[in-house]
């Protein structure tokens, strides 16, 4: 799915309204009633709601929610912050549409706020793609009482007060919902884990704005869906055999970090690779034979560390950096390595700190090499950021500079290509920020270039099914209880 700006989502409102053709209220009516029907599975109509309104569009649809809520006897307020006296023109014919409602105030002043049962569900349509600059005065008062409540607030399109695509300064006024009911397309602000207070759980309902136009419209921000995840994965031939499947060779461990290796092995294994060699330090020999046994084991000369690799003419992809540690020798070898290999690499963990230490190790990298950095060591790699908006821009400028693919984790793990598209990932729950999670996910990465997946292809897939792997974990265990282990027993595909 792709992810468009707030000038570029008016457009297409203004496209849909020229040529599918609908009038611009009833494409409101539309998105009111897309709004409702989520709106009503979430909450029964014994629940009361309040709605609070400002004076654009987004209340003009707070206005037709109110009206379509009390025709399914939902014991609805309608609470108006009056806070201009201007209204857009679909406001003023909504608000004529519900003139026989009742329970209807304008209010001028925030000491005018309802009392409200804590059964009372909030409907927030105070702003929303329009805004501006940040809310003051009566809006900003409505706001500050809306978040000191203890009920259920549901935003309309967007909390009022977030921008949609850019940083909000550390003191405005936003509201913080549960649930955030967005229309037709994610917003970039929900992806980013800075504004998680101000978006709650999001959901997006289809409101019929014109596809065909959403596919001419440019952007390098994405959505890997289910949909989207599932294109990419490559159907396996009746006449494969293993050698189909490429051969891949992870570089990991060390003494006391032999679990890193593991764990990375094993989820390169379920990730559908022909043949996996692990190489190891010697302390590393019976660990992995006895826990891998479907991998096959090269041994470096050092006890502890690597500090040598195999010939590398028998593999198809090289994954290198759990647990390695960042001893001289290791350090030695990913040069070397650096220098010789010939086929997809991926680098993570300990061989990302190595990068940021030798930095003219950053010019070797091969094109295309995948980097798995979690923030702090993106910022080892790339440098301070001011909030995450400036750390995606950073983020693009480095992949572009170094022609490298940057799979930057956390919520929503971003997969930043060289050309700067950026395709933010669905999957994955907090319970998967505890240790071997990362290594996982090199290893399924590992498998997928061994493969031949494209490098792009592999990073955004190997990010969405590590992510989807980790959410049946939860299911299962519960997100507190998950261990990296159980991330790589429920890898599915
Ligand atoms: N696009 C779609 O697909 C569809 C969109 N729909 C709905 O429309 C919503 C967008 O509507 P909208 O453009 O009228 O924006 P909204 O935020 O309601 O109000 C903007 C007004 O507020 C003003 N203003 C701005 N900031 C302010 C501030 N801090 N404090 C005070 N005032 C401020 C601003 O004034 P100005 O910037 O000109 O000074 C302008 O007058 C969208 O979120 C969705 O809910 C659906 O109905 C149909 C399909
Ligand atoms: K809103």
């Amino acid at each position: 799915m792709k992810i468009l700006t707030s000038a570029q989502i008016r457009s297409l409102d203004q496209f849909t309204i020229q040529n599918e053709p609908i009038s611009s209220l009833d494409l409101m009516e539309r998105a009111s009633n897309a709004f409702v029907g989520w709106f009503c599975n979430q909450f029964v109509n014994t629940r009361p709601v309040c709605v609070f309104c400002g004076k654009g569009n987004n209340g003009g649809d707070g206005l037709a929610i109110a009206r379509l809520l009390s025709q399914l006897s939902y014991d609805v307020q309608v609470v108006v912050a009056d806070y201009t006296p201007n209204a857009s023109d679909d406001f003023t014919q909504n608000l004529d549409r519900l003139k026989t409602h009742l329970n209807l105030a304008f209010i001028s002043s925030a000491d005018q706020f309802p009392t409200l049962s804590s059964q009372v569900v909030c409907i927030d349509t105070l702003l929303g793609s329009g805004l501006s600059r940040p809310a003051e005065g009566l809006l900003a008062g409505i706001i500050h009482k809306i978040n000191a409540l203890p009920n259920k607030v549901v935003s309309v399109d967007i909390a009022s007060g977030l921008y949609m695509d850019k940083a909000n300064g550390e003191n405005d006024p936003i509201i913080e919902p549960d649930h955030t009911v967005t229309f037709q397309l994610p917003k970039l602000a929900f992806l980013l884990p800075q504004n998680v207070r101000f978006t709650g759980e999001w959901h997006v309902v289809d409101i019929g704005l014109s596809g065909k136009y959403i596919q001419e419209l440019p952007t390098p921000y994405w959505f890997t869906d289910k949909k989207a995840a599932e294109k990419l994965i490559q159907p396996r031939g009746k006449f494969s055999h293993k050698g189909t499947f490429g051969h891949a060779l992870l570089l990991a461990g060390s003494f006391g970090k032999m679990g890193a290796a593991v764990l990375s092995g094993r989820a390169c294994l379920r990730s559908g690779v022909g043949l996996l060699t692990m190489h190891a330090p010697v302390c590393g020999y019976d660990i992995i034979q006895i826990s891998s046994p479907e991998a096959m084991v090269s041994i470096d000369k050092n006890d502890r560390h690597i500090s040598q690799f195999p010939d590398l003419e028998p593999y198809s992809a090289v994954g290198i950096g759990p647990g390695v540690g960042q001893e001289p020798v290791t350090i030695a070898l990913l040069e070397e390595l650096l220098d010789q290999v010939k086929v997809p690499l991926i680098i993570d963990a300990d061989a990302l700190n190595i990068l940021s230490s030798n930095r003219s190790l950053l010019d070797k990298l091969p094109p295309n090499t995948i980097l798995t950095p979690h923030p702090k060591e993106f910022q080892r790699l790339a440098g301070e950021s001011g909030d995450e908006y400036e750390r995606l821009e950073l983020a693009r400028d480095f992949a572009g500079k170094y022609q490298v693919i940057i799979c930057l984790k956390g919520a929503n793990t971003a997969v930043i290509l060289p050309n700067g598209e950026v395709h933010f990932n669905s999957t994955g729950n907090p319970g998967m920020a505890t240790g071997g999670t990362g290594d996982v996910l090199t290893g399924i990465i590992t498998s997928l270039l061994a493969q031949k997946y494209k490098p792009a292809e592999a990073a955004i897939l190997g990010v969405y099914q590590h992510g989807l792997a980790g959410d049946r974990a939860a299911e299962q265990k519960g997100q507190i209880a998950l261990i990296a282990s159980d991330v790589v027993e429920n890898l599915g595909w």
